[in-house]
């Protein structure tokens, strides 16, 4: 993974009115970070281990599979983050490509998805056991109450681009979804050019 801190303004001169110039194929004129994950940085996250491997042999890791821009124009509460991603389409064995998913830190913090460009599937889980998958075209958006696990999958065959806001005290936990041996449902193909949820037979439940 790579982050880079643009460190175009201090921190105290980013806490104006900012026009931000957003674009449908995914970046943020304004940005203040990007980060990238590649496909070496997926390890473990697919359930189809030796698929994992196989990809990154024959196609290299450092191939670049989704990216973050964002725009942090303040800190504390009451301020929000507001950026895209963009999520190269593609399988690993019969799952669609997907970010790695997270928690926020602070759970109850709540996000906004708009669907720029692409076909994807937001998949939604709770603690106790709850899953949803919302299908996402350009002109949706899911409104991700707190408390909501969340990642993007593409299901479609060119960049799925969402545009997010949410709160910048919010954080992300990752390990929730890594100690419960990946998320509950599984995005997978149909096998007639769409997708379905499967249950993730190593998924352990979530520890709170
Ligand atoms: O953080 P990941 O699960 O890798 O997903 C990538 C990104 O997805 C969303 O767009 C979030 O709003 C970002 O904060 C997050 O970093
Ligand atoms: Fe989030």
């Amino acid at each position: 993974m790579a982050t880079h801190d643009l460190g175009v303004l201090p921190a105290f001169d980013l806490d104006i009115p900012t026009l931000l110039d957003i674009s449908r194929e995914g970046g943020i004129g304004g940005r203040t970070r990007r980060y990238e994950k590649f496909a070496g940085d997926m390890g473990g996250v697919y359930r189809d281990g030796d698929a994992w491997r196989a990809d990154v042999e024959a196609r290299g890791s450092d191939r670049l599979v989704y990216w973050v821009d964002d725009h942090r124009y303040q800190e504390g509460p009451g301020a929000l983050v507001v950026g895209t991603s963009t999520l190269l389409p593609g399988r690993v064995g019969d799952e669609f490509a997907f970010t790695r998913g997270h928690l926020h830190e602070v759970a109850d913090r709540a996000e906004l998805y708009y669907c720029l460009k692409g076909r994807g599937v937001l998949l939604l889980e709770t603690i106790d056991g709850r899953s949803e998958a919302i299908e996402l075209s350009p002109g949706k958006a899911v409104d991700v109450p707190g408390h909501w696990i969340h990642r993007s999958v593409n299901v479609g065959d060119e960049p799925f681009v969402t545009l997010f806001c949410y709160a910048a005290d919010a954080g992300q936990n990752y390990a929730i979804i890594g100690d419960a041996n990946g998320m509950k449902s599984l995005v997978v193909t149909d096998g007639a050019g769409g997708w379905t949820t499967v249950p993730n037979s190593d998924h352990r439940g979530y520890r709170a």
